[in-house]
């Protein structure tokens, strides 16, 4: 009997000692369990007097009582740690802001043509597109720019072969639309796209740049339809209160040729960095199409007129968001870029 009392005390004091429900269950079975000093007396109590038996009898169970409550309680503050321990662990802090997304937004220069090709969409113009391998008739020849005028020179181009090259203007597009429009009826189309020129390797110029031109032809088509179209251009995309100024100039493919500027947006016209002090900034390149690209491309200049005009979107660009060098266009650095989103 005083064996299985300090049994008692020893397996309490394990069970006290216990950090963990394996450490209780290996206690249980070694105390309770089948080959158990417990199980051990219970069986050795038919060798006992009969007077002895039932005082062995109930120290035993007293014994298996005691060591059962206190496994069950050390049980259950063990399960309970383990849920706190669970809870601890996986418990988020709600409080905490949450991770920001980071949107993306579109390239300046995407934005800038995206808004002048929906200006014209909306005057009824359609989008066309062509190759940027270009053949030397539709670059040249078709846009009154026959063999060895010096507008044609190697070092300005990259020629493929002798008559292939990568396109210096997007004007190729527009002959390729004239000609291709077999019942010549009316045109108005806006002509996006890459342009490249061989250029010297100076910093403000780059190989590949974009260009947008756009080419009208129909019947009675005038001088003043090309103003307006380009004074409702300005003020669309510079403001309402721009003022717009003709510059008689030169281009092969047009006749009469002028150079538009808009009034400085910056100063209003006295004068500035943005307008180099003269109130006005030159904006894009523009004429009636010349007599010869109406016939080459199999027109009567008799029967139809056309005009047309030219732009640089990264010119627009830089105007437009006060952008200070071309290059941002190109390089992709993100704290540029992020500018606009
Ligand atoms: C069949 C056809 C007939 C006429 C055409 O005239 C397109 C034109 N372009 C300009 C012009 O000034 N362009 C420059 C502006 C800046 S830039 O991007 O470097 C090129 C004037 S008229 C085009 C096609």
């Amino acid at each position: 009997q005083e064996r299985l009392v300090s049994l008692q005390s020893e397996a309490i004091k394990q069970i006290e000692e216990a950090t963990d429900l394996k450490a209780i269950n290996e206690i249980r079975i070694a105390y309770l369990g089948k080959k158990g000093p417990i199980t051990e007396a219970m069986k050795a109590m038919k060798d006992l007097s009969p007077e002895e038996r039932p005082k062995m009898g109930a120290v035993a169970n007293e014994v298996r009582a005691a060591i059962q409550e206190k496994l069950e309680a050390k049980q259950v503050v063990l399960e309970q740690n383990a849920i706190n321990e669970k809870l601890e662990s996986e418990s988020i802090d709600v409080t905490l802001p949450g991770r920001p997304v980071h949107a993306g937004g579109a390239h300046p220069l995407r934005a800038v043509i995206q808004e002048i090709e929906d200006l014209f969409i909306g005057m009824g113009y359609e989008i066309a597109e062509g190759p940027e391998v270009e053949k030397d008739y539709y670059n040249f020849e078709a846009l009154n720019l026959p063999k060895g005028h010096p507008a044609r020179d190697m070092q300005d181009s990259f020629y493929i072969s002798e008559e292939t090259l990568m396109r210096t203007h997007t004007s190729p597009v527009q002959a390729r639309t004239m000609e291709a429009n077999v019942e010549k009826g009316p045109i108005k189309i806006i002509c996006p796209g890459k342009v490249y020129r061989r250029d010297d390797d100076d910093a403000t110029h780059s190989h590949q740049f974009m260009q947008i031109e756009g080419l009208v032809i129909g019947e009675n088509i005038s001088m003043s339809d090309l103003k307006g179209t380009l004074q409702l251009f300005a003020k669309k995309m510079f403001g309402e209160d721009r003022e717009i100024r003709l510059r008689p100039s030169f281009f092969p493919f047009t006749e009469p040729s002028v150079e538009m500027d808009i009034s400085c947006m910056k100063c209003g016209g006295k004068g500035c960095n943005m307008c180099k002090h003269t109130g006005w900034i030159e904006i894009l390149g523009a004429g009636m199409v010349h007599p010869n690209v109406l016939e080459m491309a199999g027109y009567n200049p008799k029967e139809v007129q056309g005009f047309a005009f030219g732009m640089g979107p990264e010119r627009i660009a830089l105007l437009k968001y006060g952008i200070d060098d071309i290059r941002h266009f190109y390089t992709n650095d993100i704290r540029f870029l992020k500018q606009f989103q």
